[in-house]
């Protein structure tokens, strides 16, 4: 039996520890705020991992990829709405885990970001900035991953280059956080047990004076706008990868960015530019430039955007290139790529399905198109102003079935290449046609579904 007055002492004793606790828990607190804050102004090595979460899951991978970094490794873990300006001007590598509520909307926590920086209306340039992406989402719904998608698009508009292309989780499939940790880590270079590296991709990112030398007109008496094959030649030869994205700033600034059309360690980059001619008559920037109002030997500034979205995986990898009008200049770029491999059929393993209006007054790089047929292309064209047999890209999948899903059967990976609403929404959507739910999915953690689209 214990005493009133031992009972009194109990629990004053039980209070004192709940204070102790709660002053400790307080002081922890407190602490670590001062510590995050410090970090958002000062720390440029620091790892940004910021999560958009309704019911916590992507917050949990958040956690769960941050504490897979390797020990030397700092970061900060944000909940994405308190990513600010400050934020973002001191980060150089990032990794974003957002998932997707109603019609392809942020979590309410990352609502705010989204109004911010995703509208269209903020300005800063983010290109010091790599980031990727996991997107949580559920294939039910219509807008499958849509705010992973937006965050990935805004984010590379502001000029940050993405490290990955989105990596996609499928709530229904039950996700995988390992698995997504594994392929984030892998196609990031963020292994676990090594040092974080200094990042490759900013060592080259001056702009250089480059020289319009050649231009010529793809497409005359096309019922479609005048498109041009740009040459541009630069004092030095310069490194880059096919899939890669040329940035140019024209006079007075501004800044455009085209898809390379030519193979690296070269001083020549070539581009395919359509014009583009307002309701008033003027012409784009960039496009009037290129193709009209700058003469042979004018130069401009450039430099090489790194895209490693839209990266070869593997050479040797039978691969299905598709696009439509310009989008032929990235997919050129990995036709010639492969066709630098020895032997004489180096192009066997390559399917090209490229589509343009009409097939008299479009036949785009004609005689370069026979030359990789000779080297083993597969070719395929559609033309959706032909009489006889109108034809857009997603037709000739459909017609060719059969051999297209042997051809994914054997591994071929697919590089999709060109408008995204004329063209890629289109493609994406026989290719879900065609393919089983599994299957798709499989194709795209297998990252055998590369996109450079806009
Ligand atoms: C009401 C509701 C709406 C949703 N809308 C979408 C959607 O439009 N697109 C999508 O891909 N997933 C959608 N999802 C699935 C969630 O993104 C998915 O369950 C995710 O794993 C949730 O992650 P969180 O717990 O981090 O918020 C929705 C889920 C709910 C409950």
């Amino acid at each position: 039996m214990i005493s009133d007055s031992q009972r009194v002492w109990l629990v004053l004793l039980a209070l004192a520890v709940y204070v102790f606790i709660c002053v400790l828990s307080w002081l922890n607190h407190v602490r670590r705020n001062k510590r995050t804050q410090q970090q958002i102004i000062s720390d440029e090595g620091v790892v940004l991992v910021a999560y958009a979460s309704q019911t916590g899951t992507a917050e949990a991978l958040a956690r769960q990829s941050a504490a897979q970094l390797d020990g030397n490794t700092p970061y900060q873990l944000l909940p994405l709405n308190q990513v600010n300006e400050d934020v973002l001007a001191n980060t150089r590598q990032a990794l974003f885990v957002v998932s997707t509520y109603g019609e392809g909307e942020p979590p309410d926590n990352g609502a705010a970001f989204a109004r911010h920086f995703l509208k269209g209306t903020f300005e800063q340039d983010l290109s010091h900035l790599q980031f990727s992406v996991m997107a949580l989402g559920d294939k039910l719904y219509q807008q499958f991953c849509g705010f992973g998608h937006q965050l990935y698009q805004g984010l590379t508009e502001l000029g940050a280059v993405a490290l990955t292309p989105p990596l996609e989780s499928c709530a229904s499939d039950g996700h995988n956080p390992q698995q997504l940790i594994s392929q984030w880590q892998i196609l990031s270079g963020f292994h676990s047990d090594a040092p974080l590296e200094e990042p490759l991709l900013n060592t080259e990112r001056e702009f250089v004076p480059a020289k319009l030398i050649n231009r010529r007109w793809l497409n005359p008496g096309s019922p479609g706008a005048p498109a041009f094959f740009i040459s541009l030649q630069t004092q030095q030869a310069f490194d880059w990868q096919a899939g890669d994205i040329a940035e140019l700033k024209f006079p007075g600034g501004e800044i455009r960015h085209y898809s390379i059309a030519s193979v690296a360690k070269a001083n020549i980059i070539e581009l395919i530019v359509r014009q583009h001619r307002f309701a008033e008559g003027g012409l784009g920037i960039g496009s009037g430039w290129l193709t009209q109002h700058a003469d042979l030997q004018d130069q401009i500034e450039l430099r090489i955007k790194p895209n490693p979205a839209f990266y070869a995986v593997d050479a040797t990898v039978p691969a299905i290139f598709i696009g439509s009008g310009t989008g032929l200049a990235g997919l050129r770029a990995h036709i010639l790529e492969r066709a630098q491999a020895v032997g004489e059929q180096p192009l066997a393993t390559s399917w090209l399905i490229f589509g343009e209006r009409d097939p008299q007054k479009d036949a785009w790089l004609q005689s370069e198109m026979q030359t990789w047929q000779q080297q083993g292309l597969q070719l395929s064209l559609a033309f959706s102003r032909d009489e006889q047999n109108p034809d857009y890209v997603q037709d000739v999948m459909l017609q060719q079935q059969q051999q297209f899903l042997s051809w994914l059967e054997q591994g071929a990976v697919i590089y999709v290449c060109g408008s995204r609403k004329g063209m890629a929404h289109g493609v994406d959507a026989v290719l879900q046609q065609m393919l089983s739910q599994t299957q798709f999915e499989k194709l795209i953690n297998q990252q055998r579904y590369r996109r450079d689209i806009y």
